[in-house]
């Protein structure tokens, strides 16, 4: 790292690391600057801040800064530095882009690009109707955008063999609210933790998102690319519900009985019949049996050009909701 020594453990089956070619660039501490709180993140607090004497631009770029406060173990400093590597390995418009590291005696900053459209979850959610009559800023024809956005990130994921573990809608984030929005998937946090350290907690509490992951890895721990297409089909469930809690009002066991008893997620009413066949095959309790991303972004890559009616989403169209049915 550019003159700055750091000693971190790699599980050592992470072989790509070693030769990682691209150098994690150290930008100096003196030409970042932290504007305001975006919030909080596993480790630290997360800020928007900005980067000065940025290549060709002439004023400051803004971007999004994942802090590590300074009093932390090695394992944490290791972790938050372990990400880096992961992020600086991904080149993809689907893909958030990480612009460098900043460490100093003080903190280790995680220097990302800015998506000012925030994360996806929320999104949706604020772009629900209100009030009867009410449209949405959204037609069905955005979400499917959005959707398709996400898909082609987890493709690139699958084919360079990279299991994400933790596609969420929560994890996703756009560029902008506005029409020219762009989808990327934003937070690579499960696979940091489950790479370096084989599990997952925040605050020394196992976070397992059991209502993203399928029977075998919640039972045996078996994950491969085909978890996160059973959790892409979850976010697909979470942006044609604009932003429920998938299996709302069920705890993580009674998920887990659920699913293993065959039951699965209700087609969302603003979900086509073709789109709801997609996310039923995401959802196959046999791993084999679910598509691949390259085939998924097929399907919705033509679902999205057949769909033509552009009407925005009215609260009718949300409201009703089909009980949960046994599929398989
Ligand atoms: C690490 C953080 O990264 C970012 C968050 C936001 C971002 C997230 C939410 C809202 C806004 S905004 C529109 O208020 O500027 C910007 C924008 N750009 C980022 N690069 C993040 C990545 C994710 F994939 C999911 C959630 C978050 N966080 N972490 C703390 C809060 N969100």
């Amino acid at each position: 790292l550019n003159g700055s020594i750091c000693t971190m453990t790699i599980s050592p089956y992470y072989e790509w690391i070693q030769d990682s070619e691209e150098m994690i660039r150290n930008i100096p501490r003196s030409k970042i600057r932290l504007v305001s709180m975006i919030g909080k993140g596993a480790f630290g607090e997360v800020f928007y801040g900005l980067l000065a004497d940025v290549a060709h631009l002439r004023n400051e770029l803004p971007v999004a800064i994942k802090t590590l406060p300074s009093l932390c173990s090695e394992q944490t400093k290791s972790e938050f530095f372990f990400e880096a590597i992961i992020l600086s390995k991904f080149k993809h418009p689907n893909i958030i882009r990480f612009l460098g590291i900043s460490i100093d005696d003080r903190s280790m900053f995680l220097i990302l690009e800015l998506m000012e459209g925030g994360d996806l979850r929320t999104f949706v959610r604020d772009a629900r109707p209100r009030e009867k009559g009410e449209c949405s800023s959204l037609s069905i024809l955005d979400l499917l955008k959005l959707s398709l956005d996400i898909a082609k990130g987890c493709q690139y994921l699958e084919s360079n063999k990279f299991i994400h573990r933790d596609i969420a809608a929560r994890n996703c984030l756009l560029t902008e609210k506005g029409p020219h929005r762009v989808a990327k998937i934003g937070d690579f946090g499960m696979a940091r933790d489950i790479l370096r350290t084989n599990y997952y907690r925040k605050n020394g509490v196992a976070m397992i998102p059991v209502k993203w992951m399928p029977p075998e890895a919640f039972m045996d721990g078996v994950f491969t690319s085909k978890t996160d297409v059973w959790a892409f089909g979850v976010v697909l469930w979470e942006v044609f519900t604009m932003g429920f809690v998938p299996y709302p009002g069920k705890t993580n066991a009674e998920v887990m009985k659920y699913v293993l008893g065959h039951g699965r997620l209700n087609q969302p009413p603003l979900c086509s019949g073709e789109l709801f066949d997609l996310m039923k095959k995401c959802w196959k309790s046999k791993p084999k049996e679910r598509p691949s991303f390259v085939s998924i972004v097929e399907t919705m890559t033509k679902i999205k050009r057949e769909h033509k009616q552009e009407d925005p989403i009215m609260l009718e169209n949300l409201s009703k909701d089909p009980a949960p049915f046994v599929i398989d």
